[in-house]
């Protein structure tokens, strides 16, 4: 089989992604497939040919990505990849990552990142596990979020989604410095953020409420979640399925909590990602009835690698040298110096020896700080070639708030 993977041309949109909701075995609703169709860039859009017929998808989005130190690195984000079944497992994959990652090198992104629908998928690509999301059901008849002092003088008040949605969106991109992971995204992703296809919710469940904190008669936090009812015999449990919550201020955030915590005739509330240092976490006098989970989220790939070493910061000084290993862009492997610290990076080539041997893989994993370079060593994946260098260069690279990505793309 010979496959042809080349940028789709606009005429050919339609069948496209009919193949890649195919290759998902799924239908989208009108909504949902106008809503993603409409936020896909001209030009970064790659169709994989067979004789004609399009036999694989892949995508990518421009976002900036907050990398520790508050800094907005452009990103590729990597999104609808799929094979047809009957093509699986011949290397279709494999040649679209390989265009796609000369793309983004060409367009001068240092990084791509993107969440997997099977996680077993991208380390082959060099992409490596960078960041967590919690997930939690709350018990609400034993749980309860503090009041911080100042929680009753925030007012809240019910809007419709949409009604409300450039205030929150001037919210959300208020934090989205101060946690790496974050995504700077270009204009039209707010709407997808309170797409609520009727189809997709479940029995009994409302459509998105969104409640928004006024302090001073400014918007100064959001959430949006929807209710699960459940009329039961011993009376009514309903579920608050939280969406998402954003509030920069603590006291804020508390008093969104203690609403959503405290809404009449549920008994639940669930959330299925928040960061994995949420202050929530705090808030409650009980974290065990919050029954936490944890999945990997984001993926990150340092596709330059000097660039993207170099642009966010570390917590402490270091000095380094790395030997890298990048079968897939062969352009990073060597030797790199990392010199550091809280204030800004260099990273550059060197021949001086290694101190550190590892592949792209771990420093992707490494690089938002959502996971340490110490504990991929205790799974043989880091390996310390001068003593005392893992523990300095795996502390540098921690981050003190832990890294995040809002949302799936
Ligand atoms: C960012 C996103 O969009 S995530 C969404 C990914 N898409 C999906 O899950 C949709 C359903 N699945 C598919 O479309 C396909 O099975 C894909 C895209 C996952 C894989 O495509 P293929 O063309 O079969 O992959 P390809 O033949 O290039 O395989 C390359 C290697 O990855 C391995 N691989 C492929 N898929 C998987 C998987 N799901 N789990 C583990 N390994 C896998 C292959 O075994 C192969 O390994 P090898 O090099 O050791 O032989």
């Amino acid at each position: 089989m010979t496959t042809e993977v080349r940028v789709l041309q606009p005429d050919e949109g339609d069948v496209w992604y009919g193949k890649l909701e195919r290759a998902f075995s799924e239908e989208e609703t009108d909504e949902e497939r106008a809503a993603w169709r409409g936020l896909m860039e001209p030009g970064r859009s790659l169709a994989a040919w067979d004789d004609g017929e399009i036999v694989g998808t892949a995508g990518a989005f421009s976002f900036g990505v907050t990398v520790p130190g508050g800094a907005s690195v452009p990103a590729a984000g990597v999104t609808m990849v799929s094979v047809q079944p009957t093509h699986r497992r011949r290397g279709v994959l494999t040649a679209m990552m390989r265009r796609q990652l000369d793309d983004v090198r060409e367009r001068g992104e240092p990084l791509a990142i993107l969440t997997a629908s099977e996680s077993a998928i991208y380390g082959r690509f060099g992409y490596g596990a960078a960041t967590q999301e919690m997930r939690i059901k709350a018990d609400t008849t034993r749980v309860a979020p503090s009041a911080l002092p100042g929680c009753d003088d925030v007012r809240l008040r019910l809007k419709e989604p949409d009604e409300v949605l450039a205030a929150c969106e001037a919210v959300y991109a208020r934090t989205v410095a101060g946690r790496a992971g974050m995504l700077v995204r270009p204009p039209g992703w707010d709407r997808l953020m309170i797409l609520d296809p009727e189809d997709d919710r479940d029995d009994d469940e409302t459509p998105l409420q969104c409640v928004v904190a006024e302090t001073g008669g400014e918007v100064t936090g959001y959430a949006r979640y929807s209710v699960v009812m459940d009329w039961a015999e011993a009376g009514a449990q309903g579920t608050v399925q939280v969406r998402e919550l954003a509030a920069p201020d603590p006291v804020v955030g508390a008093a969104l909590w203690r609403y959503l915590f405290g809404i009449d005739l549920t008994a639940w509330l669930t959330a299925q990602n928040l960061p994995v240092d949420d202050p929530l976490l705090h808030l409650v006098p009980d974290m065990r009835r919050c029954l936490i989970g944890l999945r990997e989220a984001a993926f990150v790939r340092p596709v330059e690698l000097g660039a993207a070493l170099a642009a966010r910061t570390y917590q402490v000084p270091v000095d380094t040298v790395l030997q890298v290993a990048d079968p897939f862009c062969p352009w990073n492997e060597g030797r790199w110096r990392l010199s550091a610290d809280r204030t800004g990076a260099v990273c550059e080539r060197t021949t001086d020896p290694a101190e550190l041997a590892l592949s792209v893989r771990e420093l992707g994993s490494a690089y938002l700080g959502g996971f340490t370079l110490s504990a991929m060593a205790g799974a043989g994946r880091v390996r310390e070639l001068r003593p005392g260098a893992l523990a300095a260069a795996s502390v540098a690279f921690g981050v003190d708030v832990a890294p995040w990505l809002p949302h799936e793309f």
